[in-house]
């Protein structure tokens, strides 16, 4: 079985508390690692690594030799992508081209594409006008925020820990880690990369843990953590928000979402079934841009239920490596609980199964794996918890439609506003909805087409601040202002 240790100053450390705990393979909830917890002492040892190194020979480095460094790791990573593959299957069960295919490439990708824009990007500069008639020159100048502490989620704990890593770094900030206590294989490995890559020692950081009254809440309280960025569920956010007013330190978070996909008549019904499908079920449901809600132009309502109903039932459970599995476990038997506790509400509020509603039947080998099957609803209620909460798991209620106006005001009915889906041949509609929906993000006629050079984040509940592009060095750096009198 694999131990697991923090990564401080460059070192693989045990706990100096002694205490460890299991991760569990969701595929079989067999025991497949044992992770060393990061008590106080093990996180005020990594924020003080993180410390020294921005004083050390990193904050002396020039952007050119920071960026050098930065495409290094990404080489690596590139380099060893079997073993991250490898590692993020065994923490998530989700399947082989999953990881090659979406979520491990992205890891690489985070750190040139931040490398490239902070050799690239200029800062402000202003002329103004005095009395004496000489003017003053006004430029900006970024510097690092300092330590930055990242709290990452598990549903794509490489893809979501390196879009924070990446774009920090690149702004010559250090960082402590705080990954997922479900998903801690690849923070761990990227760990292993920094060294190799010749990062210096302190620049990346790794504890482990959970939340409250564990590594997750020391690192958040740390008065040395400059800046807080977090991606995990909204009631957490509130948590960490709470912990970082102390200081008045920024935060920056990407949190839950209930998306919803509008399909209207005119679509090509082919590539909107299939969009739907992909956003509702990738990643078993896992992925907080994902549509649980679903609204159809009544025209062409029960084709696309029918096809949608024919896609989910042609899924292939199994192990990530088998071939032609397509579809995995959720995280943990505690989330599957959650997931399958919407599963009863659906039934109770009188929903109409078009599919799933339960755990499919697997072999022996599996049978303790958190399996739950892919899930279609209609005829609930927009009041149902089922539609206002965010369930997390692969599942959808659809609905029909008459008009643009009652379809902005179903998709605008929520707490949450992270992303949407719009799905018309008319692109003048297209423009008009997409100006009207409060959300963060808006794919008309595609879903996850991500351009890491764009706005990301979410309205509402679903987030505060942007990153990606010039938005992460707005969070990432502080911008300073000189003033020249000439
Ligand atoms: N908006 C976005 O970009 C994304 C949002 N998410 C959201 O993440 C959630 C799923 O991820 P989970 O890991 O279940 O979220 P979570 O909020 O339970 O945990 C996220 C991280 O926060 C840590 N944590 C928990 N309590 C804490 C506390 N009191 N202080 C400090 N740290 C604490 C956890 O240990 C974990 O590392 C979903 O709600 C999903 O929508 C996930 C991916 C992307
Ligand atoms: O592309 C991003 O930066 C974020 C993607 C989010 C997910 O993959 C997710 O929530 O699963």
């Amino acid at each position: 079985m694999r131990q697991i240790n923090n990564f401080i100053n460059g070192e693989f450390v045990a706990s100096g508390i002694g205490k460890r705990f299991d991760k569990r393979s969701p595929v079989d909830n067999q025991v497949i690692a044992s992770i060393a917890e990061a008590g106080q002492a093990e996180v005020d040892q990594a924020v003080s690594a993180a410390k020294h190194a921005l004083a050390g020979e990193w904050g002396q480095l020039s952007t050119n030799d920071r960026v050098d460094l930065l495409y290094g790791v990404a080489d690596e990573i590139t380099r060893r992508f079997d073993d991250f593959v490898a590692a993020e299957m065994a923490d998530t069960g989700q399947p082989h081209h999953v990881m090659t295919h979406a979520f491990i490439p992205r890891g690489a990708a985070n750190f040139k594409v931040f490398a490239d824009i902070i050799k690239n990007v200029p800062t402000e500069s202003f002329h103004m006008d005095t009395p004496d008639g000489r003017g003053a020159l006004n430029y900006g100048v970024r510097v690092p925020k300092g330590v930055i502490g990242v709290v990452a989620p598990w549903n794509a704990p490489f893809l979501l820990m390196t879009w924070k890593v990446g774009p920090a770094l690149a702004c010559g900030n250090t960082v402590v880690v705080k990954p997922s206590e479900e998903t801690p294989l690849t923070a761990t490995l990227l760990g292993e990369v920094m060294n190799k890559v010749g990062v210096p020692k302190g620049v990346y950081n790794v504890i482990n843990g959970f939340g409250p009254d564990s590594a997750g809440e020391f690192l958040t309280r740390h008065k040395d953590v400059d800046a807080i960025t977090f991606t995990g569920e909204t009631r957490t956010g509130s948590t960490i928000m709470k912990a970082a007013s102390d200081g008045i330190r920024d935060v920056s978070f990407e949190m839950g979402g209930k998306n919803a996909g509008i399909v209207f008549a005119d679509c090509d019904l082919d590539n909107a079934v299939d969009g739907i499908f992909r956003s509702s079920f990738l990643n078993t449901g896992q992925v907080c841009l994902g549509t649980e809600r679903v609204y159809v132009e009544r025209p062409i309502f029960d084709r696309f239920v029918t096809a949608l109903k024919e896609k989910a039932e042609g899924v292939t459970f199994g192990r990530p490596t088998d071939a032609g599995v397509n579809y995995g476990p959720l995280i943990s038997q505690e989330h599957r609980e959650k997931v399958l506790s919407y599963y009863a509400k659906a039934r109770a509020d009188g929903a109409t199964i078009v599919t799933g509603g339960g755990v499919p039947d697997m072999p022996a080998d599996l049978a303790e794996g958190s399996w739950v099957q892919p899930t279609i609803w209609t005829d609930l209620p927009e009041s149902s918890a089922v539609i206002q909460e965010e369930i997390f798991g692969p599942c959808c209620h659809i609905r029909p439609f008459d008009s643009e106006e009652e379809v902005i005001e179903l998709a605008n009915a929520s707490d949450y506003g992270l992303a949407t889906t719009i799905w018309t041949e008319n692109l003048t509609r297209a423009h008009r909805v997409a100006g009207k929906v409060d959300v963060g993000i808006t794919w008309v006629n595609s879903w996850f087409l991500r351009d890491l050079r764009t706005a990301f984040g979410g309205a509402k509940q679903s987030g505060i601040g942007r990153e990606g592009g010039v938005h992460s060095l707005e969070f990432y750096t502080e911008m300073r202002n000189v003033c020249i009198k000439m």
